[in-house]
């Protein structure tokens, strides 16, 4: 067990990116920030966004995964004072569960003295997840491609083009994934599995080789767009976007309700924001930000 006081910053992550469904993902430059040390009782001092939620002592992911973590592992709960400052947004396909997955694992495995290496930490917050693709996007930045099985997480990543950008088009109101999983079908044609084995080999390809110019055939999806779309309004009026004038690539952010549109570059921003706003379904408001690509973590 430890009493040194802990500190741990982790990055959104917008997961799927078309066809790599529970696979692939991209970790964003918007960070979750935790610190911690041992006190007499649980506190919480937040800041940034959803900060009832990420604040609140009840029913709070961070502290039910750290007490989880702990008793499971046989291990008293140390009560912690926490400061917690979010620039993720909550429940609208960004990887904030599995941020705070990861974080309330750490936050464990340091004041429990559990001794878990990262690919441990990774593989238990992927278990809480129920799929690898956000947390291994968390935790190693970069562009990652992942796995799980039995024996854990099998992730791999590399980084993506620097100067690529995401626009995180987001709707007024967030969709729990939990929902927004229960929309997809049990089974699918061959001819739909056949374009996500393409599209995922053709992306994962596109991001390594720097080709922005194959985005619009690499983030084509059969296995949950289609079904996500009743959900997910804002991703029926954004696909037809795919490469046209300075956006390369469209598809849902994780499980959404956000839309991801990938960008070549910073200059394109301003146009593609102009052009996402017109193709809006009439009177819908949305947040656009506008973000920088995570590096791989050293
Ligand atoms: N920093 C945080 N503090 C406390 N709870 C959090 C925090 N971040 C996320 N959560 C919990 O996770 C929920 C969102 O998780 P959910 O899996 O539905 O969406 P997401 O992770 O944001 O999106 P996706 O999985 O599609 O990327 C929130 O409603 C909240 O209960
Ligand atoms: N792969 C996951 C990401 C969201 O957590 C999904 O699409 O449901």
């Amino acid at each position: 067990m430890s009493s040194e006081a802990f500190r741990i910053k982790l990055p959104a992550t917008s997961a799927n990116l078309g066809p790599g469904f529970d696979t692939l993902a991209l970790a964003l430059r918007l960070y979750l920030e935790v610190e911690a040390e041992a006190a007499a009782s649980f506190s919480i001092e937040a800041s940034g966004r959803n900060q009832d939620i990420c604040g609140a002592l009840e029913g709070n992911l961070l502290l039910e995964t750290y007490s989880k973590t702990l008793t499971a592992a046989g291990r008293p709960v140390t009560p912690l004072r926490l400061r917690v400052h979010n620039e993720i947004p909550l429940g609208m396909g960004c990887g904030s569960s599995a941020a705070v997955r990861l974080a309330g694992v750490s936050l464990a495995a340091h004041f429990g003295g559990l001794g878990w290496d990262g690919a441990r930490i990774l593989t238990e917050a992927s278990r809480l997840e129920g799929h690898p693709d956000n947390a291994a996007a968390c935790w190693l930045g970069g562009f990652t491609a992942s796995g799980m099985d039995e024996s854990g997480v099998q992730a791999v990543s590399f980084a993506a083009p620097a100067e690529w950008r995401a626009l995180v088009v987001m709707p007024q109101k967030p969709l729990a994934t939990t929902a927004s999983r229960a929309v997809l079908p049990e089974r699918y044609s061959r001819a739909d599995v056949v374009v996500n084995l393409q599209s995922v080999a053709l992306l994962t390809a596109a991001f390594a080789a720097r080709r922005a110019d194959l985005l619009v055939h690499a983030m084509r999806d059969r296995i949950h767009q289609p079904y996500r779309a009743e959900v997910c309004p804002l991703l029926p009026a954004l696909l037809p976007l795919a490469g046209q004038g300075g956006i390369p690539g469209v598809a849902l952010s994780g499980a959404g309700p956000a839309v991801l549109a990938l960008l070549a570059s910073e200059e394109d921003i301003a146009g593609a924001c102009e052009r996402i706003r017109e193709a809006l379904p009439r009177g819908e408001t949305v947040e656009i930000l506008a973000c920088e690509l995570a590096p791989r973590r050293e």
